[in-house]
């Protein structure tokens, strides 16, 4: 098992407070910061636009790592790249034309992500591997911070693990909703890398321990079934 990638979510900040929460995350263990874009098309929920992304830009020292949960996400790439994402994540659900997407994410100098909601089989990306650097696996239905993982995902994020081994592809598994510190463990020994936190990272009493302790956890020993 690899050290965990923890992308904490903006979308639980206080974004009264965003420099302060970004600052947080800054001088905190963790890895990248995750930002949650929706449309109120593709999910039933807007979050935030341009202008709260490049202020967020101007102070995050760590690789911003966009999901895009919005419909022809091919309208705003460019404008994306540009506003400082490391890693742009569309839906497969949204694409049309996946792999012109994908190759387009790269062209513009960023990392290439596919997400996929909990009823899209894992085989949907088999034929665009080569194209894709990193696989969001939803482990909710996207469009809200704050909701419970849903089990059955778990195992989707093993047979996706698999699936990337037998087709050799180096692409990371990145798991996003309802992660903390019950989830975490069983998400990395099914094989994922990444971890999206907003809710257990930003509602905690103290943040920077609460992703000190998403990352260490992991490895924590197990309570055997005796105890
Ligand atoms: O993409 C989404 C929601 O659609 C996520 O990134 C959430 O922001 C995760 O929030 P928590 O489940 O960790 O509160
Ligand atoms: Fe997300």
């Amino acid at each position: 098992m690899n050290q965990p990638i923890i992308a904490p979510s903006i979308l639980a900040a206080d974004f009264a407070n965003l420099q302060r929460d970004v600052e947080l995350i800054n001088h905190s263990d963790a890895d990248w910061f995750h930002i949650d874009i929706m449309d109120g098309e593709f999910v039933p929920n807007i979050s935030f636009g341009f202008p709260v992304l490049e202020a967020i830009q101007k102070h995050a020292r760590k690789p911003l790592d966009v999901h895009l949960m919005i419909v022809q996400p091919d309208r705003y790439l460019e404008q994306f790249a540009k506003a400082g994402a490391a890693t742009i994540t569309v839906h497969y659900e949204a694409c049309t034309h996946l792999h012109r997407t994908l190759t387009r994410i790269r062209e513009l100098g960023c990392k290439a992500g596919v997400a996929l909601n909990l009823q899209t089989p894992v085989t949907a990306i088999e034929d665009v591997l080569d194209s894709i650097d990193q696989v969001l696996v939803m482990t909710i239905n996207p469009g809200f911070g704050g909701q419970k993982l849903v089990p059955a995902s778990i195992q989707k994020v093993r047979k996706m693990r698999r699936l990337l081994t037998e087709h050799q592809s180096p692409a990371l598994i990145e798991v996003d909703g309802g992660v903390d510190l019950n989830t975490i463990t069983a998400l990395a020994e099914a094989g994922a890398d990444v971890f999206v936190a907003g809710t257990s990272v930003f509602k905690a009493d103290d943040p920077a321990a609460a992703i000190r302790t998403l990352k260490e956890r992991p490895f924590a020993p197990q309570p055997s079934p005796m105890a």
